[in-house]
């Protein structure tokens, strides 16, 4: 395998993570084809050759503030071939560098879901200097993490599959929280702050809660089957009150979470015996209708059964017929994210050889 030249943006929980799983990668393999030669977060970067061992205690020392030049320049001074930016922020302010890096040369892999999900003539023009710099960008972890949610979709469609319906739980921090919540006596708003510290959730949680990272979700899959659809005609039910989003800070969010309680502990009370929360998202094909929704759905179902952090889709296409082809598993967690991106990591230098 050629050696692929890496800039990796973003050390939190997936960043941090997939740094240690692409050290142990090439310890395993004793190559060091993925060189990783830039470690950057929103303010500092460290530049250095092999740059996973000791990183953390070096971007402590060494690292310094940056632009994209210096990180162009580094990659320039030290004739790098075969460049790729791995975007693992969540940042909106990040994606408006996609093209730019793409021009200087990067492929991207990225678990972000920003780029994917603003206009559709970006999203056209993104894939059109992509194809002019012939240049790859993946992006299997922007739905269910590390299951292979957008490959399977992708090949399906490709394939000539008449795809009718996808359906699931597409969010494994809401998954985690309606799983807890309806099987244990906490407040939701505690549960939250868990599923926060396990790095399930958006850095923002409202993100999750408000249904916008389910809707993205939705849009990236209906995208990819041919939808020119934007991020506005998906219909959201918000589980966060008026009064917690919009104006409202991050930090003054977190200190008035428990405002969220009455809401959960009434829906909660409202369900029949054998009967959990889901928070569905629904893609009809043959409405083009893209639906975000809280629903009460029983025990038995497949959607109702999930466990932990688990996502689950229901894929109706023509030849599955009623039986849907169903994909589940943990739909977020940072060790199983960061593993979908070395999985996209590895899919490019391989096909670089
Ligand atoms: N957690 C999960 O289960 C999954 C996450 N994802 C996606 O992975 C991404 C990362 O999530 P997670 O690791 O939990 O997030 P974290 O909040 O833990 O980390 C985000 C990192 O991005 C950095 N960052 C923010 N803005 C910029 C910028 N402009 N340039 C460079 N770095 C920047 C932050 O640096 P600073 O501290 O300086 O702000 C921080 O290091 C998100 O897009 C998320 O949607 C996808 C699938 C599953
Ligand atoms: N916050 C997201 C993480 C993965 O995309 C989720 O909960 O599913």
């Amino acid at each position: 395998m050629s050696q692929i030249n890496i800039a990796i943006f973003g050390i939190g929980n997936v960043g941090s993570t997939l740094i240690k799983q692409i050290a142990e990668y090439n310890k395993k393999t004793t190559s060091n084809t993925l060189n990783v030669f830039a470690i950057a977060n929103s303010k500092l970067v460290l530049f250095e050759n092999n740059a996973t061992g000791g990183w953390s205690a070096n971007f402590e020392t060494k690292s310094t503030s940056y632009t994209l030049e210096d990180v162009y320049a580094f990659a320039k001074a030290n004739s790098y071939k075969n460049l790729l930016a791995v975007d693992v922020t969540a940042s909106s302010e990040f994606v408006t560098n996609y093209i730019d890096l793409v021009e200087h040369g990067f492929h991207i892999v990225t678990a972000n879901k920003i780029a994917n999900t603003l206009t559709y003539d970006f999203y056209q023009e993104l894939r059109d200097i992509l194809e002019v710099n012939q240049k790859k960008f993946l992006y299997e972890t922007n739905v269910g993490a590390g299951l292979p949610i957008i490959e399977t979709i992708k090949n399906l469609y490709e394939s000539g599959e008449e795809i009718h319906k996808i359906r699931g739980v597409f969010s494994g921090s809401l998954s985690y929280l309606f799983n807890t919540f309806s099987e244990e006596e906490k407040s939701f708003s505690e549960i939250l702050k868990e599923a926060d510290a396990l790095g399930l959730t958006e850095p923002d949680a409202r993100e999750d809660l408000s249904g916008k990272d389910v809707a993205r979700k939705l849009l990236i899959l209906g995208r990819e089957v041919g939808l020119t659809k934007e991020f506005k005609d998906v219909k959201i039910q918000s589980l966060v009150p008026a009064a917690l989003n919009g104006k409202t800070t991050l930090s003054q969010f977190r200190e008035s979470v428990k405002t969220l309680d009455p809401f959960f502990a009434e829906s909660k009370s409202k369900l029949g015996s054998g009967e959990v929360l889901r928070h569905v998202g629904e893609l009809n094909l043959k409405t083009s209708k893209l639906e975000v929704k809280l629903v009460q759905e029983s025990k038995t179902t497949a959607l109702g059964q999930t466990k932990g952090a688990d996502a689950i889709f229901e894929i109706y296409t023509k030849s599955y017929g009623d039986q849907p082809l169903v994909i589940q598993g943990a739909g977020a967690g940072k060790a199983v994210t960061a593993r979908g991106v070395l999985g996209d990591i590895l899919k490019i230098a391989t096909s670089l050889n």
